[in-house]
């Protein structure tokens, strides 16, 4: 295994690891935490490795990640062999599209908060009466919540929702499997297709992919016909409008440009919302005083607690900022970045055209940041000595800079919705003989929480 050390001659430091597969087999199951080990103990913050034959930068800590994604914005701007969102012309265009026409469909605003809530209360009722039925055995959690995230994204989409016996339901859970099974991390060359290419190229999932197409196909398909160009319902309808705008003018906006959009926003805005709300569950139940804090917090507002009640709420917005802190949805930032030309960052040159991995992990488990427990679960950290809520930029789950998470403001709206809600309807306890002793979870793409039931009722 060969480690180089950099030196004042500007040669980025990092380690080869071993022949034709680089440093795969030293990652270890939590990549994440290694690469922090490594940076702290001798690397520093911005260091390489080579995973197969790609060098991958890596930066870790709050100065490194936003000095490189926030003061080097469109240097580093593209991703790792992406379809839908490459970099230059493309991504640019789509991803301005995409905010105009989402924000315009009510993401992230408080006026779509009746959508949220719909979608909520679906899941409530499905709820309650698993919980009746099974008793003490309890409720696994994991499609349900993959529902709610997935569903609130459709009504964006499609102005359409879907309940769990559909096809269309079915064929994400199986997808959604899928990616977690998935060996590799990153979508590094050599190694994985992109998220977008599992449309396109056999890989492990053949069957969902072309199910995949099929469906999207079908509802764009329907969506023509019935659509009206002065009045568009959704995001597929606008798409649509600006194709026919842009017929013949060599454009980004093609059909199939679209179908790899639908399948991003699905894949980026599902089961990164639903880990978060299964692990807030799971945090929260497992700590008795955390729970009782909240609920006591929640009494003062009804059964279901609005946006616009949150600003009053300090102790749930300390609860949920630790959640996005101490188990970081996308550690890795989901799907590396890539740099677009070559630049010089923190005295070092790095060429055009290298992965680049920001370690969200690191900056969110800091030794000094957090101290005196970065590893220990503790809303009250996020509280002023007057019991105020403090917003941290050191918390930063959906990344900074250019291509940062388009689905912030929904996705945290969606968790406060979640939060606040089934906390305030339902008394819940994990189910009997389910400890969850390790809370570790599974890091792939993304960390996935233990798998954990709960049991509990409704409350009248
Ligand atoms: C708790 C929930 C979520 C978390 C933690 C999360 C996190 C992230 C992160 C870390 C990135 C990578 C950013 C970067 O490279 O710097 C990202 C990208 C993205 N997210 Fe989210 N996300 C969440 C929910 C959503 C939702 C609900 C949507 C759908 C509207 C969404 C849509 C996207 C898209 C389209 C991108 C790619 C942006 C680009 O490449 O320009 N995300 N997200």
């Amino acid at each position: 295994v060969r480690v180089r050390h950099g030196g004042t001659s500007g040669t980025l430091p990092g380690k080869d690891g071993f022949p034709i597969v680089g440093c795969f087999p030293m990652l270890g199951k939590h990549k994440e935490k290694v690469l922090m080990k490594w940076s702290t103990s001798s690397l520093g913050p911005m260091f390489y490795i080579r995973l197969g034959t790609s060098k991958v930068l890596v930066l870790n800590g709050y100065d490194a990640i936003k000095e490189a994604l926030e003061q080097k914005p469109l240097a580093i701007a593209g991703r790792v062999e992406s379809k839908f969102l490459d970099n230059g012309l493309i991504w640019k265009e789509q991803r301005k599209f995409g905010q105009t026409t989402l924000g315009g469909l009510g993401m992230g605003k408080q006026s779509f908060q009746s959508k949220i809530r719909d979608e909520f209360n679906c899941l409530a009722a499905t709820l309650e009466s698993e919980l009746s039925i099974n008793g003490p055995k309890g409720v696994n959690f994991t499609s349900m919540l993959r529902l709610y995230a997935a569903n609130i994204i459709s009504s964006l989409v499609f102005n359409q929702t879907f309940d769990s016996t559909c096809r269309y339901v079915v064929f994400l859970n199986r997808f959604i499997e899928n990616i977690r099974l998935t060996p590799c991390d990153w979508q590094v060359k050599g190694f994985k297709p992109s998220c977008s290419d599992y449309m396109t190229k056999p890989f492990k999932m053949t069957s969902s992919a072309s199910l995949a197409q099929s469906i999207f196909q079908a509802l764009v398909d329907k969506h023509r016909k019935s659509r009206d160009p002065n009045d568009p319902r959704d995001f597929v309808d606008c798409y649509l409008n600006v194709m026919e705008k842009k017929q013949g003018k060599n454009s980004s906006f093609t059909e199939k440009q679209l179908l790899y959009y639908i399948v991003d926003l699905f894949l980026a805005g599902t089961e990164t919302s639903a880990n978060t709300n299964a692990w807030a569950i799971l945090l929260v139940l497992k700590n008795p005083q955390v729970k009782a804090k909240l609920r006591s917090e929640l009494e003062a507002f009804g059964k279901s607690p609005t946006l616009e009640d949150e600003a009053k709420m300090p102790y749930t917005r300390a609860v949920m900022q630790e959640v996005f802190r101490y188990r970081t949805s996308a550690p890795l930032n989901i799907v590396a970045r890539r740099t677009t030309s070559d630049l010089e960052l923190k005295g070092y040159k790095v060429p055009a055209n290298m992965p680049v991995i920001a370690n969200l992990w690191s900056v969110h488990h800091d030794p000094l940041t957090w101290a005196p427990y970065p590893e220990t679960f503790r809303p009250e950290r996020h509280l002023d000595g007057d019991g105020n809520f403090i917003p941290n930029d050191h918390v930063m789950p959906f990344s900074v800079g250019a291509r940062s998470c388009i689905g912030k403001n929904l996705a945290k709206n969606e968790v406060f919705i979640f939060i606040t809600s089934i906390f305030s309807q339902f008394d819940l306890e994990l189910a009997d003989g389910c400890h969850v002793d390790n809370m570790d979870g599974d890091s792939g793409m993304l960390l996935h929480p233990p798998e954990y039931r709960v049991k509990g009722s409704i409350r009248v």
